[in-house]
């Protein structure tokens, strides 16, 4: 993209962050994770970056914040690289449940059953007990060394927000040792949630979120950096699973309003995977992009009130539905 047109993509961006920030009030700071509830309800970041390297930002981008559930996903790309798809959906399924992200019920409906995907808590935990290694440590690594190659750069645990989530984590820890006793964890369940609650400790900013959000969008391929990170077939079935179950039970509404694969966290963060889109030549990002938000309030669902909305006003208007 030239320099004009960034300069008028970003005038764009600027006014609709300023037009959806208000709707922040719509929503709150997570409050079950003690730590989180310090963040600035009103703060709105847009960072997108497209397959040439062009970088558009608006809003609040520099302030850290805690990936939470968007690490889901690189958890899930992690175990399939270390063990390829099928050994992995032997432990998790890719079915959307209509309930909440932290939710108990199918493992009790279904038996003998598995996690229905790896984008809920339930899924992800399993995911984290099977990385390779035996410690939560060697776990994590594996987590945190595709981040790194996704993103480029290292990455930091935020300690405080690990400590006050595992200080409270007692739904998590009744649905680990509901997976145990279902024979669905490959590790201890005190090692699960370690990883786990530590890969959704991990720091990142908007920029890397698009950063990883462009990669996934051209299949797994880093044009800029001419580098296939992650194989194709993992990232579509990624992909999928972000665009059926990546916004929690309001997956469905997001798929249909917004059209774009997406993650969501409790923190406010998003992550928007867009491919290359051949009938858009005119339109901003044709050949793909990748979209960070953070807008800490969130909605009943666990998604960012303003940051849903940016994201849908956008969309719309550039044209980025995949549906
Ligand atoms: N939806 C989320 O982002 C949830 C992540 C959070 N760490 C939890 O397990 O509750």
């Amino acid at each position: 993209m030239d320099m004009t047109s960034v300069c008028n993509r970003t005038t764009e961006l600027n006014d609709w962050v300023e037009r959806y920030r208000s709707y922040a009030a719509l929503g709150s700071c997570a409050d079950y994770i003690p730590a989180l509830r310090k963040a600035d309800p009103s703060q709105l970041g847009i960072c997108m970056i497209g397959a040439d390297g062009t970088i558009v930002k608006a809003g609040e981008t520099e302030s850290p914040f805690t990936i939470q559930s968007i690490s889901k996903v690189i958890g899930f790309m992690a175990a399939c690289l270390s063990y390829g798809i099928e050994a992995v959906l032997e432990y998790v399924d890719v079915e959307p449940t209509g309930d909440a992200f932290n939710s108990m019920i199918r493992l009790e409906l279904h038996k003998p059953g598995r996690p229905f995907n790896p984008m809920i808590n339930a899924g992800a935990i399993t995911i984290a007990s099977m990385l390779p290694g035996s410690t939560a440590e060697s776990k994590l690594e594996v987590i945190t060394a595709l981040l790194e190659a996704l993103t480029g750069k290292s990455l930091t645990c935020n300690q405080e927000v690990f400590q006050s989530e595992w200080q409270t984590a007692h739904r998590n820890r009744a649905l680990a040792y509901c997976l145990k006793e279902m024979n669905c964890l490959q590790s201890d369940v005190e090692v699960a949630l370690e990883v786990y609650l530590k890969q959704c400790s991990v720091e990142v900013t908007v920029e890397d979120l698009a950063r990883i959000g462009m990669i996934l969008g051209c299949d797994g391929y880093d044009p800029l950096r001419k580098e296939q990170l992650v194989a194709k077939d993992i990232v579509r079935i990624t992909k999928a699973l972000m665009l059926t179950c990546g916004m929690y039970n309001a997956s469905g509404k997001f798929a249909a309003f917004v059209g774009v694969p997406a993650k969501s966290g409790v923190s406010g963060g998003m992550m928007a995977a867009v491919p290359p889109r051949a009938k858009s030549r005119e339109l901003p990002f044709p050949d793909g992009c990748g979209i960070g938000i953070y807008g800490p309030a969130i909605d009943k669902y666990g998604n960012s009130t303003a940051g849903h909305m940016l994201l849908k006003h956008i969309a719309q208007a550039w044209d980025l539905s995949v549906c």
